[in-house]
């Protein structure tokens, strides 16, 4: 059991894993911050009863008060790096799913955690599906000379492309050079072959109805290979929140993704 500070707690993610939480855990959610509804009830944001805890939008004044053991963080990159850095610098251990990070904040918040000796995991994505979907991927990647990735979000994401996708390019170009291409291309409009993370093209939808959604599509001779995973409802990422939440306080170190932790 742990005291937890929830970081963009009024979000889809953060009402979401909170309620969870909430009704479902032994954890003890013991404060909520967020930039949004602020002096408001979180019980009454979340549509159950009061809480008699009130958002706040001060992490550092919310940490002093309340002495958590983690902050969890589903919040928007821009303020979380500080936010991350907050947390640790008052020996707070750091479970935080938000992406968008620049890899010059991530290595700084890997360093600090790693020098002062204090667990802190960042993970693109919490769900098993997508977690084994990048595993597969591994596998694949060394039979097929082509890989693209296609990640379709809901139109409220503000980042592009997503977490998921990056994470699961970095993997794939860790394994394999980038692949040749046969051609010279002509982009008629500028962005149509998708960004490119070392050679492995990322092309992002972003539609009302859609959760989250992924497919990385390997090409070879006369075959391909689509690895297809889908969210429906964010309840998916609540086990490995859960798992994280567990293994951070056990750590001493960054972890960057839960298939560290998983598999
Ligand atoms: N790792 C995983 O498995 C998953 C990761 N995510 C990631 O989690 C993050 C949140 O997603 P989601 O809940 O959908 O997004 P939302 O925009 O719904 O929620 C984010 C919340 O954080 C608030 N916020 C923004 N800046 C700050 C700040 N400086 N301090 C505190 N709160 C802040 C936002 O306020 P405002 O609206 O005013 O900006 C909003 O209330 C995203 O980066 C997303 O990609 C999402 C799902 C799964
Ligand atoms: O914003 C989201 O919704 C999600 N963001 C994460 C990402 O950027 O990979 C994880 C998941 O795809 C949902």
């Amino acid at each position: 059991m742990a005291r937890i500070v929830m970081l963009g707690a009024c979000g889809k993610m953060g009402r979401e894993i909170s309620k969870n939480l909430l009704m479902h855990s032994e954890h003890e959610l013991v404060g909520f911050v967020d930039v949004v509804n602020v002096g408001q009830d979180f019980g009454e944001i979340l549509g159950i009863s009061r809480l008699g805890k009130a958002v706040e939008d001060n992490l550092k004044e919310v940490i002093l008060k309340t002495n958590p053991e983690i902050v969890l963080d589903f919040s928007r990159a821009s303020g979380a790096f500080t936010n991350i850095l907050v947390a640790l610098e008052n020996k707070v251990r750091v479970v935080s799913g938000t992406t968008g990070f620049s890899p010059e904040q991530i290595k700084k918040i890997e360093d600090f955690s790693n020098e002062n000796k204090i667990g802190c995991i960042i993970a693109p994505n919490f769900s098993i599906g997508a977690l084994l979907l990048m595993k597969l991927a591994q596998m694949a990647v060394k039979y097929f000379s082509h890989v693209e990735i296609i990640e379709y979000h809901h139109n409220l994401k503000v980042d592009a492309p997503s977490g998921t996708a990056i994470k699961t390019a970095e993997l794939l170009s860790s394994i394999r050079e980038n692949q040749p291409s046969a051609i010279q291309e002509e982009e008629k409009i500028p962005g149509s072959r998708g960004g490119d993370y070392k050679g492995i093209k990322i092309h992002s939808v972003r539609l009302p109805g859609l959760v989250a959604h992924q497919e990385v599509i390997f090409g070879g001779k006369g075959q391909s290979l689509t690895l297809r995973h889908d969210v429906y409802s964010r309840e998916s990422y609540l086990d490995g929140i859960l798992l994280a939440l567990k293994k951070v306080l056990e750590l001493d170190r960054f972890v960057f993704g839960l298939e560290e932790l998983l598999f």
